[in-house]
């Protein structure tokens, strides 16, 4: 598709734990500029392949490159931005507080601001519009107000590849919106890569040019027309599932629910993929 290299390459990825699979022989390649939606129920094996991409999880089998070396040896090229943080609303740290600790979080004391590190931190909150809330406390703000202050501390290191971890789940239509608009933003503008993790893959459908679909800890990976075809997703429920198209939303069901015990209609059905 290009004759750049893939910033992350996933190759025949396979991870245990506690002596169960989890991950099953996952491969994916992701390019500068693409933005990449990782869709599974609960369960599915979502956050466990993001530890590993991260290098917080050992894989039994398979590899994980990023920019080309071993993800542990490439963090700097990785930002982060997890699920949920609550903060304290009497936590004295503002906003840009918190997006200068992710240039140097390791540091302890009261962050310090120099002429460099102020325009890294004002360039960040520009990216994610945070400048109105800059100044207030990053425990005061709404929860899209706090996503983007996270977004903006992910940012500030300028990483090559942002991955979230299911950043739409507890917000409104509105402030879902906002983000979807902002990720794609970001392909575009900083040619970043960003994977997304999601129960629903509707919501991303803008802006997504690849997806990692997972069930049970097994995926089928592609562009969305590859991926999201009643016989490819069929083979991976390992039941009959029909893909319908409505109002330019995607909903998976299950063809015949007489083959397919309850919990696979609700799994199949819940995130409305
Ligand atoms: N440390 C662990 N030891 C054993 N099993 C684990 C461990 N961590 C996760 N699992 C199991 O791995 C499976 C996948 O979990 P994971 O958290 O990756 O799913 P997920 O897709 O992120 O789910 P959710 O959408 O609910 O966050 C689950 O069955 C979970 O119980």
């Amino acid at each position: 598709m290009t004759n750049q290299s893939p910033i992350l390459a996933v190759a025949d990825l396979s991870v245990d734990l506690g002596g169960r699979s989890i991950l099953r022989d996952v491969s994916f390649d992701l390019y500068p500029g693409q933005l990449c939606a990782l869709i599974g129920e609960n369960g599915a094996g979502k956050t466990t392949l993001l530890r590993t991409l991260l290098g917080l999880i050992t894989q039994r089998a398979g590899t994980v490159l990023i920019g080309a070396a071993p993800a542990r040896e490439h963090r700097e090229l990785v930002g982060y931005v997890p699920q949920k943080i609550n903060f304290d609303p009497d936590l004295p740290l503002r906003t840009r507080d918190l997006v200068r600790l992710g240039l140097d979080g390791q540091r302890l004391g009261l962050p310090f601001f120099n002429g460099c590190t102020r325009h890294a931190v004002d360039q960040a909150l520009q990216a994610v519009g945070a400048e109105d809330f800059a100044d207030q406390r990053v425990g005061e703000l709404s929860g899209g107000q706090q996503q983007r202050a996270v977004i903006a501390h992910a940012l500030v290191r300028k990483p090559r590849l942002l991955i979230l971890d299911e950043p739409l789940a507890n917000l409104d239509f509105g402030s879902a919106n906002a983000l979807v608009d902002l990720l794609g933003r970001l392909i575009i503008q900083q040619q970043m890569t960003v994977l997304v993790t999601a129960h629903d893959m509707n919501p991303l459908i803008p802006v997504m040019d690849r997806l990692v679909y997972l069930v049970d800890g097994r995926a089928a990976t592609g562009t969305v027309a590859e991926v999201v075809q009643a016989e490819v997703l069929s083979k991976l429920y390992g039941y009959p599932v029909s893909v319908l198209h409505h109002g330019g939303r995607i909903l998976v069901l299950p063809d015949a629910p007489e083959n397919a015990d309850v919990a696979n209609m609700n799994r199949c059905a819940g995130h409305g993929a």
